[in-house]
């Protein structure tokens, strides 16, 4: 083998080559499979057909998430919605005829799909992930090589555990900050989802399409693996294949002891092949992008994309603000679309509803957060509030805590874990011309629901916003309030 300089990302994809046939895709080696309700009934209904087993069921794990009702345990297991309950149902029977490890709505290991790999310490450095979903690019935070596929591909990665891929190309991003600079060099009141938002803004929605990001530099460096699984997350809404960060001592001390990781001396040798993955010094990649993390501020989407961003002392873009003619058109929809006028303070805008979870933001650290902001507040008047943890995991975990009463006490509705209104798959969805500040990941049209209005914000934000009643600089706030990040 060459001893050239590699990144991450090629050693990765180079340790699960199975054959590279001539003019054809490259046939990978998938370590884990994650399956959920929506992408997978069609699938084991083809191996069904074909008289298949699935091959690997103990590298397979199954959740439900997208279609559960988030309001209690009776109403998850009753599901009113048909195609909800078919869906749930088909793979309750599938997992129980397949042989796959299902965790069912009151499971205590339950929740997004994203959010559970790392939690079992399933996703692990150095693997590859597969899931019908496309934010399985969040499982790139550990140093694994994961991005999500189709139903058909689904299909096929349960019949073979091997999927037929391209190579995608490799872009590095580095945010580094002021050389030794506290949490590295990232400003006061800035989160990881800032710095995604950032970053989409930046490139485009399609800014990273074809390539395997690698996310590097002090400020990454500096997160935790929840901040990391957030950048990771929304890669693709960059149009990113996959994002990938290096393990380092982060990611093992958050590994270590979970249900799916080695221990005693298989543990020491696994952390010992975990050290050799990251890029090598002088490795080349197809494309780098440097940001200096003192630039970055708070971020709020104002359109219907990630990519239309902004932040929260600026104001909604004008027309001059739109580089292309397919530019100014998109705006243009996103103004009437949105209800907002070019201009407009974003510190001006009244929201009426506030959504903290998904995969992005519904983690332990989030909800510790926004519990910070919100503590000793009330929303304000006439919001509707709501924490939905992304994992029972989690909920367990913030009520531990005493979260789950800071957020109750403040007005907010306390959920049972699961997608939630990250997407109008459920019951939770925005009524027509509602606005929301959601600490997800994608605010299309109608993503929350028909008319729905989304703006994509950081839990602090989402939570300040829910006690003003409008976007608030968490900057100004945290000021007044005295807090030291
Ligand atoms: C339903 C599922 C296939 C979808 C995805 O692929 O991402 C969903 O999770 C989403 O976030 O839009
Ligand atoms: S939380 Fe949202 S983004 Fe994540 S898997 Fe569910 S629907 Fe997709």
């Amino acid at each position: 083998m060459s001893t050239a300089p590699k990144t991450l990302f090629e050693k990765v994809w180079q340790q699960h080559v199975v054959a590279e046939p001539a003019g054809e895709p490259t046939i990978l080696y998938i370590d884990l499979h994650l399956v959920h309700e929506v992408t997978s009934p069609q699938a084991f209904d083809g191996l069904r057909m074909a008289g298949r087993k699935l091959r690997r069921p103990d590298r397979t794990i199954a959740t439900v998430d997208h279609n559960v009702p988030t309001t209690s345990a009776y109403d998850r297991l009753h599901i009113v919605d048909q195609i909800s309950a078919n869906q749930v149902n088909a793979l309750r029977k599938n997992c129980a005829e397949f042989g796959v490890e299902f965790f069912d709505v009151q499971d205590a290991s339950q929740g997004i799909v994203h959010m559970i790999g790392p939690e079992l310490g399933a996703t692990k450095p150095g693997m590859t992930i597969v899931c019908g979903d496309s934010h399985t690019s969040t499982h790139g935070a550990f140093g694994a090589l994961a991005f999500g596929i189709g139903t058909s591909e689904v299909e096929h990665v349960m019949a073979t555990q091997t999927l037929p891929q391209d190579k995608p190309k490799t872009f590095r991003i580095t945010v580094d900050g002021a050389a030794g600079a506290v949490d590295g060099g990232l400003p006061f009141g800035v989160t990881a989802k800032d710095i995604i938002l950032d970053i989409i803004g930046r490139i485009g929605t399609d800014g990273a399409t074809g390539y395997a990001v690698e996310y590097a530099g002090s400020a990454i460096r500096a997160l935790s693996m929840e901040g990391r699984m957030t950048i990771c997350n929304m890669s693709i809404e960059a149009g990113a294949r996959a994002g990938m960060i290096a393990p380092d001592e982060t990611t093992f001390a958050y590994l270590k002891g979970r249900r799916f990781v080695p221990q005693g001396a298989a543990w020491d040798e696994a952390v010992a092949h975990w050290r050799t993955l990251p890029t090598d010094e002088g490795a080349a990649f197809d494309r780098e992008l440097h940001i200096d993390a003192a630039t970055l501020a708070p971020a709020v989407t104002w359109g219907t994309s990630p990519g239309m961003t902004t932040t929260i002392d600026a104001k909604v873009p004008t027309l001059n603000d739109a580089k292309t003619e397919a530019d100014k058109k998109s705006f243009e929809r996103a103004y009437e679309y949105m209800g907002l006028t070019p201009g407009t303070p974003m510190e001006e805008i009244k929201i009426d509803t506030v959504f903290l979870g998904s995969c992005t933001n519904g983690r332990i650290e989030d909800l510790r957060a926004a519990a910070a902001v919100v503590k000793g507040h009330h929303i304000a008047t006439k919001i509707r509030a709501m924490v939905v943890p992304g994992s029972q995991a989690v909920k367990h975990q913030a009520e531990e805590e005493g979260l789950d009463e800071i957020f109750k006490t403040a007005g907010f509705e306390w959920r049972e874990p699961g997608c939630s209104m990250c997407l109008g798959m459920n019951p939770d969805i925005l009524q027509p011309g509602e606005r929301c500040a959601s600490t997800s990941n994608r605010n299309f049209e109608g993503r929350q629901g028909r008319g729905g209005r989304t703006h994509l914000v950081s839990p602090e934000m989402a939570a300040a916003a829910a006690i003003t009643g409008h976007f608030t600089d968490i900057r100004k706030w945290k000021q007044t309030e005295g807090a030291s990040r």
